[in-house]
Order: structure tokens, then C-alpha cells, then sequence
């Protein structure tokens, strides 16, 4: 087979190597000390993390880690997996050659480094960085930035490197999106209402810039356009927040216990940022947030899996890896 013109790395947040208080311990540990996630000054911020959060937290998490846990491993992982392999097969058709595609976490395994070492066994310099976050922040994106240029650093020369930013706009990625709710419609009933539930981020972020917000905004509204929905057949909310810190609003498990069940009994869930389902679509939205609006009296909820390894969805990421690399073909 022909040389490979680059290589695609498949960046994700990462996730605990098990569903235990020890491991989900030092997945927060490392999450949490990131100064793109928290910004708090280090010593405050240490003694916080260590004296509360990660002698609290990591029990239930694990607790709730486990409830979703598959075969395979945690579900971000298997999925990711699922992708690059998908991914590569499309790429190997379409260029005719071997593209090497590596899942790298910011956090956790598969390290950046065993990315990284993987390439250079493939004997590829350029290499274009996907980072699977379809709306930009500076928590998640730009948290990849920094772990790829921390791997890099022991290194006497580095690739060439194209670094996707975003695309929350992107017309095949809201096909994607619209594809899937129109088939759940299909094969689960169509509900009165959907829901976009976004993770949220501190509102301080945006204030400060962050355009995370307004690409959430600008993807609700290209898929509510997209499903011919007026504005009262569609909600935006968000959900994970973490700390006493005001965030994004609306919340997402506030809008759930404050229904109004009467008017609308029924509704969709879908969660467009997550593109592998993860703890917090599985666990925090298709179990807890559904508990808060059965509570509330509602009688139909029905969770919109994301795009994960769906065949549009690859068919989308090999668009943006193609668009991408021109230069390099
Ligand atoms: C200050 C804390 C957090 C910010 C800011 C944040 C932003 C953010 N996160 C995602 C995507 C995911 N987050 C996931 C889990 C998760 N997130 C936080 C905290 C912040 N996230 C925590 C503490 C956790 C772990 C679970 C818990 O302790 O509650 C996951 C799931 C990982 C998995 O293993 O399944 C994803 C994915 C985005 C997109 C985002 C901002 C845009
Ligand atoms: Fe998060
Ligand atoms: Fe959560």
C-alpha cells in the first residue's frame, strides 16, 4: 500500500480505567487540576480538591460510573474505539492507503504520548488533530490543545499539525443530527416537544469569551430549522453543573421539575455536544434528568442517542478530515 499522506488523531476527554472510588479518584484528580476546566488560584484550589471534592465525589461517581459500564470498558471509550475504527475503514476506502487514526483523551488512556509514538511507528509527520467536540471551548477544546503541546514537548521535532477548532456549524453535522431524531421519531413515537441539553460551563467563561455558548445556540437553532420545529416545539438547556459558581442557564434539571407536564406530557432528549454517549448523556440525562420530570408528571421521555459510530456520523467526520488535508494530498 502507498505511504500515508497524514495521519488523524481522534481527541476525547477521557475517562476512569475502571468504575471504582480509586480509579474515578485519579481521573477527577487529573481532570479537576486542569486550569482550562477550573481556573481557581492552585493553592486554594488544591486544598478545595483534596480536602472536599476528591474525598466526597469519587464514591458516588463510581457508583454511577458503574450503572452504565459496558463490556467493553466505559461507554466514551468502547465508543471511541467503535469510531476510529469506523473511521479508519472509511478513510482506507476513500484514499486508497493505510491512514492511521488514534484516539488520544486529554485525560486518562489512550494517552497523546501512546498517539503520538503510534504515528511515528506509521512513519507519518502531518497529522490533523479532530478534536471530537463539535461547539468550541476553552474547557474541552483548548484543554486539548495544551495536553497535545505538553506530549510534544520531550520531543527533539514535531509533525506538522492541522488543529480543527470547531464545527458546530457544519451542514453534514446537523444532517447527522436531524438523520437521528427523525429515525427515533420513527421507531419510538414522536414526542411534543424536544429538548436540547447542552454541558454547561461557569457563565463567568462566556463572559469571558468563551464562544462556547453562542455555537450551542447557533447548533440548536440549525437543528430545530433542520426538523421544520417552530420556537415553541424546541427548548435549549444546560446540564453537569459543578460547583457553587453560577453557569450556563437554563438548567436543564431545573426546567425538568419545573415542566409544565399539562401542556406538553411528553418530550425528546437529545444532547448534540457529546459526540460518543458518556456518563452524562447515559446516566445524568437518560436516567437522573428523567427521574425529575416523571416526578414532575410528565409521561413520555425519551433520550435521542448521540451520533457515536452511526454511519452519517463517520461519513461526516471523513468530510472534515478530507476538507482538511487538501494541502496535504
Ligand atoms: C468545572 C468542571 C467542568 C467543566 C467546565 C466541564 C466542561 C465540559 N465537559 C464536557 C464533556 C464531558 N464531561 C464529562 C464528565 C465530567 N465533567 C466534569 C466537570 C466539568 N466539565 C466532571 C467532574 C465530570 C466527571 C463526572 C463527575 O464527576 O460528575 C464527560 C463524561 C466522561 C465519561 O467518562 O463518560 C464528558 C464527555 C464538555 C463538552 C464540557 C464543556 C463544553
Ligand atoms: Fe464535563
Ligand atoms: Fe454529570
Amino acid at each position: 500500500m502507498a505511504q500515508a499522506p497524514f495521519g488523524v488523531l481522534l481527541a476525547n476527554l477521557g475517562t476512569p480505567d475502571e468504575p471504582t472510588p480509586a480509579a474515578v479518584r485519579r481521573y477527577l484528580g487529573e481532570f479537576l487540576w486542569d486550569r482550562r476546566v477550573i481556573d481557581v488560584s492552585r493553592p486554594v484550589w488544591w486544598f478545595i480538591l483534596n480536602a472536599f471534592v476528591l474525598r466526597t465525589r469519587p464514591k458516588r461517581v463510581a457508583e454511577a460510573y458503574a450503572s452504565v459500564w459496558e463490556a467493553e470498558g466505559s461507554p466514551l471509550l468502547a465508543i471511541g474505539r467503535r469510531q476510529q475504527r469506523a473511521l479508519k475503514a472509511h478513510l482506507d476506502a476513500q484514499y486508497g492507503c493505510d491512514i492511521p487514526v488514534e484516539l488520544g483523551m486529554t485525560y486518562g488512556k489512550p494517552t497523546m504520548e501512546s498517539a503520538g509514538l503510534a504515528f511515528r511507528r506509521a512513519g507519518v509527520n502531518r497529522i490533523l488533530v479532530l478534536p471530537l467536540y463539535p461547539q468550541f471551548s476553552r474547557t474541552t477544546t483548548a484543554a486539548v490543545f495544551d495536553r497535545l503541546a505538553d506530549a510534544l514537548k520531550p520531543c527533539p521535532d514535531i509533525p506538522e499539525l492541522h488543529f480543527i477548532r470547531d464545527y458546530h456549524d457544519d451542514s453534514a453535522y446537523i444532517a447527522a443530527l436531524a438523520e437521528s431524531v427523525r429515525e427515533h421519531w420513527a421507531t419510538r413515537g414522536r414526542q411534543n416537544h424536544l429538548l436540547i441539553s447542552w454541558h454547561g460551563i461557569p457563565k463567568r467563561y462566556a463572559d469571558e469569551g468563551d464562544p462556547y455558548p453562542k455555537h450551542c445556540k447557533a447548533t440548536s437553532e440549525a437543528l430545530a430549522r433542520a426538523l421544520e420545529l417552530e420556537p415553541d416545539q424546541w427548548t435549549m438547556t444546560f446540564q453537569s453543573r459543578f460547583g457553587r459558581e453560577e453557569w450556563l442557564q437554563p438548567y436543564t434539571d431545573e426546567t425538568l421539575k419545573n415542566w409544565d407536564v399539562k401542556a406538553t406530557p411528553g418530550i425528546d432528549v437529545i444532547c448534540p455536544g457529546f459526540a460518543a454517549d458518556c456518563l452524562e448523556t447515559l446516566e445524568e440525562i437518560q436516567e437522573e434528568n428523567r427521574g425529575y420530570f416523571m416526578e414532575a408528571g410528565g409521561e413520555d421521555y425519551s433520550y435521542v442517542p448521540a451520533l457515536n459510530d452511526r454511519e452519517s456520523h463517520i461519513e461526516m467526520l471523513a468530510g472534515l478530515v478530507e476538507r482538511n488535508t487538501r494541502n496535504w494530498c
